[in-house]
């Protein structure tokens, strides 16, 4: 690659810096909040890498003007919010919105699959936007990210271990960009975050895309998206759900929580699949593959909320399809009253109903998976679905009781996942089956 240009990135070139200061704010003043700390000193707070001032990467021109072009773009959303987009996005279903970014994002995977059928020895996806920096800055960027990755979300992380080294630091670099996206608003400064704040924070993705990273977190990601073919707008839709949260707290129906599930949790699907990859012997369409990546992040949302009915409403908020609360003659009074009736244990069973049935569109495809990547995705699945199996138990009260999945259930579903890991995408096994006759 031809470096044609030099650019330092420090604290002060970098816009979105007070707002950072600002989300680190609280772990520096010893609130008690560790995880919050290491997620902004480990990386949010830091302009410099270790042995080094600050840290410099060489762009080259071509990025250089990519990134002014990223700046105006950001510069006309400059008043951006949910009530300020284009039209034509708005008047979108939130179906058509949906299936556009998956469309976008399997096109960018198929293309780079016959790219590299016709020459397998390519390897970077776009390597004009690949940051030179050292490779010893990013070892530890990375490293960063695995400790993070760790200390939030152990079991994850113990599943990553059977992945590629690449691929095992590119899918912690993305958990880290979404672990901070989601802190902007649901952590200790989380009151203080503004769309601005968010609009900001969107300014520094499209840099990370243009290679231009503020700190090493952004810088392990930078280098993840240079290698795999990764598309941005799930990155921008994620951020989207966050300016959602701050600006709604009811959902009219189910399209509108749909939209909001796809935002915050589908996205991470289509992020992470391009990572694991799919398993050459796979017979399934890439489609149909990321369509099971989103529905694997709508289920676990849909769970989430389920799950947090009685926290969230203690916060005012009501992440349930409003008409279908009407249906079961339900309103948010009965929500903030907190008391388990018939009429709550009826739709409950409802809304539980569609989270598994959003769970089984996903299992086909974890299947497809390249096999080193189906055991962390397993042990996420078979986790959140026994989530839905604990408010069962808890006989529907979700305002008093948290539903959970204790330490030995967890441990006894590891080697299950694994077991599952280990079977073969099903054209594949009729075809070997076959073959062995
Ligand atoms: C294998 C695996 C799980 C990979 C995902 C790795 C990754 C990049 C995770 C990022 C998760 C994250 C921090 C998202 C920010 C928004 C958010 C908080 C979403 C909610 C997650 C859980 O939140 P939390 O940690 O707060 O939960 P607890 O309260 O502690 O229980 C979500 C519910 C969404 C998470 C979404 C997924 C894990 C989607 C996973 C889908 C895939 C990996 C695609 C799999 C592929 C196929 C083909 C099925």
């Amino acid at each position: 690659m031809q470096a044609a240009g030099l650019h330092a990135v420090n604290s002060t070139a970098s816009p979105c810096w007070r707002e950072m200061l600002l989300v680190g704010a609280s772990s520096c003043s010893g609130d008690g909040n560790n995880r919050s700390a290491l997620l902004a000193l480990k990386g949010g707070l830091r302009t410099s890498f270790p042995g080094g001032s600050s840290s410099v990467l060489m762009v080259p021109r071509a990025v250089l003007s990519q990134r002014q072009e990223a700046s105006s773009r950001a510069s006309a959303r400059a008043q951006s919010s949910l009530l300020t987009e284009p039209l034509d996005r708005n008047f979108q279903s939130a179906e058509q919105r949906v299936h556009e970014a998956v469309a976008k994002q399997v096109a960018i995977v198929e293309k780079e699959q016959s790219r590299s059928s016709q020459n397998p020895k390519f390897v970077d996806v776009r390597p004009d936007l690949t940051p030179v920096s050292t490779l010893e800055m990013l070892e530890e960027a990375y490293t960063r990210c695995g400790e993070v990755c760790a200390e939030y979300a152990k079991t994850f992380y113990l599943g990553t271990k059977l992945m590629t080294p690449e691929r095992q630091r590119a899918i912690w670099a993305i958990y880290v960009w979404c672990r901070r996206t989601d802190e902007l608003v649901d952590g200790p400064n989380a009151s203080r975050i503004t769309p601005t704040a968010l609009d900001r924070w969107e300014d520094r993705l499209e840099d990370i895309f243009c290679g231009q990273p503020y700190d090493m977190l952004d810088a392990a990601l930078a280098d993840t998206v240079s290698k795999f073919p990764v598309d941005i707008q799930p990155f921008r839709d994620m951020i989207d759900g966050m300016r959602m949260d701050l600006v709604k707290s009811r959902y009219a129906n189910f399209d509108e929580l749909y939209l909001y599930c796809y935002n915050v949790a589908g996205t991470v699907g289509l992020m992470s699949v391009p990572i694991m990859g799919i398993d050459p012997e796979s017979k399934a369409t890439t489609q149909s593959v990321y369509n099971g990546a989103l529905a694997l992040g709508i289920a676990n949302q849909l769970t989430n909320i389920l799950r947090d009915v009685g926290e969230d409403a203690r916060r005012g908020r009501v992440y349930l399809p409003q008409d279908e609360l009407a249906r079961f003659g339900l309103t948010d009074e009965d929500i903030f009253a907190g008391k388990v009736t018939d009429k709550w244990r009826a739709f409950m069973k409802d809304q539980i109903k569609r989270a598994r049935m959003f769970f089984v569109e996903a299992e086909q495809s974890v299947l497809e998976l390249d096999k080193d990547s189906r055991w962390p995705v397993w042990s996420a699945l078979l986790l959140y679905q026994q989530i839905l199996d604990a408010i069962e138990a808890n006989d529907y009260d979700n305002f008093t009781k948290r539903a959970y999945v204790n330490k030995w259930k967890k441990f006894a579903t590891l080697p299950m996942a694994y077991g599952r890991a280990l079977l073969k995408p099903p054209g594949v096994q009729a075809r070997s089956a076959v073959q062995s006759l």
